[in-house]
């Protein structure tokens, strides 16, 4: 059984603002699933819809076996939710905020051991109030994890977090995941959830444009694909423009550039260029999630955006 199905799943707001529009998504017990798009593309809205918080204006919508337009209270406590934008009690301690969720959830987890697996057991007497960024993120983390959840949905979930901090949650995702707890995971730090994820779905204005692994959805985009050669010498006639798959090269000193249509294209290019000079160095460069993303959004990423004021 997946652990969410929708089909057509739709809302338009009032005023006719449609923020989601007939998304059909299945995430599997187990898996952990990227959630992206540009601001507004309907994200949240989705989410809202997920937790039963926001009823579809159509279409339909499962969670853990149940319909988010049913009675939804028993289901929602066994998902974990990190929202964007939580608020903590300042007067109260971390191990407080604990134990007040584990109260309302009903749950019989030890907030000792919640505080040292995400790692802030040091400050569990003191008061939120004082607390960074980073351990506030922490603690609302392991409220997110207390009742052991089916379901873990994570909005923007290493935001204020160190670099540290950014691993042990992988860290601790990945562990949670492999106990078989499905993860659905909101951010707009793509190398964030590229680190994390089995598969990602796109959305953009409110349709989803992609769902798949990273790795499928690079296999199916063109000129996605970049290799560097530094040969000894360049011969004269390489002929890699005649190599099926090659989109562009370009030659500078020793240096050879070639972008290529998909991944499988580059061992073509090495073998063709071995066969016909010294190879001294070579760097491989897949598209990053960004790229993706930018293909499917329409996006500018902050390179194109810097090189365009430029020529601007
Ligand atoms: N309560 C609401 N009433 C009317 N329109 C809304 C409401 N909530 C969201 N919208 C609109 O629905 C669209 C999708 O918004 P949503 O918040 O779901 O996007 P998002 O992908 O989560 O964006 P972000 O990344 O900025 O958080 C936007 O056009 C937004 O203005």
């Amino acid at each position: 059984m997946a652990t969410i199905e929708t089909t057509d799943l739709t809302k338009e707001y009032p005023g006719g603002v449609l923020a989601v529009d007939s998304l059909d998504l299945r995430v599997e017990e187990g898996e952990i699933f990227g959630f992206l798009g540009p601001n507004g593309a309907g994200k949240s809205t989705t989410i809202n819809m997920l937790l039963g918080y926001v009823s579809p204006t159509d279409g339909r919508a499962t969670v853990l076996g149940d319909d988010v337009r049913e009675d939804f209270a028993t289901t929602r406590s066994r998902i974990g939710v990190l929202p964007d934008g939580y608020s903590l009690y300042d007067r109260l301690t971390a191990r407080e905020h604990l134990e007040w969720v584990i109260r309302t959830k009903d749950a019989d987890d030890d907030p000792d051991a919640i505080l040292e697996q995400v790692g802030i057991a040091d400050a569990a007497d003191r008061r939120t109030g004082g607390f960074s960024k980073g351990m506030s993120q922490r603690l609302a983390f392991g409220m997110a994890l207390v009742g052991d959840p089916d379901l873990l949905v994570l909005d923007e979930p290493s935001s204020g977090l160190d670099p540290t901090g950014k691993q042990e949650m992988r860290a601790t995702i990945r562990e949670i995941a492999k106990a078989g707890t499905t993860v659905f995971f909101s951010s707009h730090i793509l190398p964030e959830v590229e680190a994390v994820c089995d598969r990602v779905g796109i959305m953009s204005d409110g349709n989803p444009v992609a769902v798949d692994s990273i790795d499928a959805l690079r296999e199916g985009l063109d000129g996605v694909a970049h290799i560097d050669l530094t040969l000894e010498s360049v011969p004269d006639d390489l002929g890699l423009e005649r190599l099926n798959g090659v989109e562009g090269v370009s030659i500078d000193g020793t240096k050879v550039s070639v972008d290529c249509r998909h991944t499988a294209v580059k061992a073509d290019v090495v073998r063709h260029v071995d066969e016909r000079a010294t190879i001294t160095d070579l760097v491989s460069e897949d598209a990053s999630l960004e790229d993706l993303f930018n293909s499917y959004t329409g996006e500018t990423s902050d390179d194109e955006r810097q090189a365009a004021e430029v020529m601007a």
